[in-house]
């Protein structure tokens, strides 16, 4: 059985005094069946995963160098994460492979960096709107799961997230069937790489414009383990409906 995760991803946004919103979230979202994590901007980890070390809540980073150490600059390790106190972290993201020109082996060279530092991989897919009306969205997402999951990938060091790109920021959801697909098509994927028991407990997170409104009916979707969310993590007004779909969800 695969426990649920509900990841939310602040993207470039929130000030210290954002972090607020952490407490309100373990004050009133209670998950008892659920993962918790949000990720934050490098510079609130640190407050962040002290404020929280009372509760259940994980804190987690959004990118990582595949190297340790040494003279990259503007840039932070696995190992400098944990340090501050992350146990997890988002690789990837379609904003980064556009913004920063990731291809499959950076992402795959940071997760192994990640699970060397003790961190859970939040390794992120998902097609272009383009991609899609071509019909190669399966295509797409093979070969970006395939080239940006390491070998050594575990289902207690690896999640996979896929984000549809054009569902990312738009208000525009996939529709259930489109994630159903996808999310089997994942799910057969991991089984034929790995083997059934570690390719069947790696878990699968849907992003894309999740919101209070839809999350019930996503996470009524075959293989959805949870949703990596955007814009609706930012505040507990609007996550805490979300994780308490999670929770009312069916158990996979
Ligand atoms: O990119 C996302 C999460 O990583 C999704 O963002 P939105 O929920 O804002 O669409």
């Amino acid at each position: 059985m695969r426990r649920k995760m509900a990841a939310g991803n602040w993207k470039m946004n929130g000030l210290l005094a954002d972090l607020v919103q952490l407490d309100r979230i373990a004050a009133t979202c209670p998950a008892p069946d659920a993962d918790l994590l949000i990720c934050l901007p490098a510079s609130l980890i640190h407050p962040a995963s002290q404020q929280v070390r009372h509760s259940a809540m994980m804190i987690g980073a959004q990118d990582c160098h595949w190297n340790a150490a040494g003279a990259h600059t503007g840039d932070i390790s696995a190992v400098q994460l944990a340090d501050a106190g992350a146990a997890a972290v988002i690789l990837g993201h379609s904003e980064r492979r556009a913004d920063h020109q990731e291809d499959g082996a950076t992402v795959r060279a940071k997760a192994q960096a990640a699970q060397a530092s003790g961190l859970i991989a939040v390794i992120c897919v998902g097609e272009t709107l383009a991609e899609r009306d071509a019909g190669a969205t399966l295509d797409v997402i093979g070969a970006q799961l395939d080239a940006s999951v390491p070998d050594s990938a575990t289902a207690d060091s690896v999640v996979i997230a896929y984000e549809p790109v054009w569902a990312i920021g738009t208000g525009r959801i996939a529709t259930t069937d489109q994630i159903a697909e996808v999310h089997a098509f994942l799910r057969a994927r991991l089984i034929d790489r790995f083997s059934p028991q570690t390719g069947g407990a790696i878990r699968l997170l849907y992003g894309g414009s999740v919101k209070p409104d839809n999350a019930a009916q996503i996470f009524a979707v075959p293989e959805v383990d949870g949703a990596l969310v955007g814009g609706a993590s930012l505040t507990a007004d609007d996550f805490c409906p979300i994780v308490a779909a999670l929770e009312a969800s069916r158990t996979s």
